[in-house]
């Protein structure tokens, strides 16, 4: 099947993206498919220097097949744009009702993280490290389901990071931020500081008047919890943001942690094949 811009019927455009626009399309086949249409300029990934980490996002997303991680099911391009035709999310950018609600219960962040650990579970086991993992890079499905959206920083491990980092440091280990090696771990650490926020409404090491400041904050593990956070949370994310990579909790026992069994929706728990 050759794809091209003609395939599509556009729809309305849903938002911006780092290097373009994001559009609702259908295709014109039958059956008809919805999808999001993700234009990348050309001459903006060569000017910011990331043409081969976006031909990297584009090769790794297109082998990923998980419920929770955004599919890519092909691309195309014309000569100025290159179009990534993606999943459609039907409740758009987790971060946008994060920040309408500014914090989300125990239970709702728990569900999240149940998944998150599921999608990482299952990147991890490719190899595939995502390194980039925070609200603005996920997206809900039309059953408020979390889907990973943004494939723009993962690697195969153990990567060491070579562009200068862009954007929050908010998210990143001590072995990140100290330019040391790293490896899939960063993401154990990523998933703590996303159950912090999505129950906060703020990053845990966030200091919106010095990036130095978060660097220290960082590397010292400068972890302060509101009374207002349960204990079992608190025991989750304390056991995420461990300095030493060694020590953070393997997902596997995030998904048995008794925060997030609590929580999982009824019928989620019986056991493997196990029926009533
Ligand atoms: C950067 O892409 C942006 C930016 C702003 C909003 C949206 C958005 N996206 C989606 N779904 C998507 C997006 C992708 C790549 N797959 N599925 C749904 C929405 C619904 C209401 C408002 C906005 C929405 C995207």
């Amino acid at each position: 099947q050759e794809w091209s811009l003609h395939s599509f019927d556009i729809g309305r455009p849903l938002g911006k993206g780092k290097f373009g626009r994001v559009y609702m399309v259908r295709t014109k086949t039958t059956p008809k498919y919805i999808l999001a249409l993700k234009t990348l300029y050309k001459s903006e990934l060569v000017a910011n220097k990331v043409e081969k980490q976006t031909r990297r996002e584009i090769e790794i997303q297109q082998n990923l097949r998980h419920p929770h991680i955004l599919r890519l099911y092909g691309f195309f391009h014309d000569e100025k744009r290159i179009f990534l035709m993606l999943e459609f999310a039907g409740k758009g950018e987790l971060y946008k009702q994060l920040s309408k609600v500014g914090s989300f219960s125990e239970k709702r962040s728990a569900r999240y993280i149940d998944q998150m650990a599921d999608a990482l579970i299952y990147l991890h086991g490719k190899h595939v490290i995502h390194r980039d993992i925070k609200p603005e890079n996920l997206l809900l499905g039309i059953n408020g389901e979390l889907k990973i959206g943004d494939f723009g920083w993962s690697v195969h491990a153990p990567g060491l990071r070579r562009m200068t980092l862009c954007g929050t440091l908010d998210y990143l280990p001590p072995e990140m931020v100290e330019g040391k090696e790293h490896n899939e771990k960063v993401d154990y650490w990523a998933l703590g500081v996303l159950t912090y926020e999505f129950m906060i409404g703020a990053p845990p090491f966030e200091d919106r008047g010095s990036v130095n400041n978060t660097y220290r904050r960082i590397a010292r593990v400068d972890l302060k919890f509101p009374s207002t956070i349960s204990a079992e949370a608190k025991d989750l994310i304390s056991k995420l943001l461990q300095y030493d990579p060694r020590q953070r909790l393997p997902l596997t026992d995030v998904l048995r942690h008794p925060w997030i069994v609590k929580y999982r929706p009824k019928g989620n728990n019986a056991r493997e094949g196990g029926s009533v």
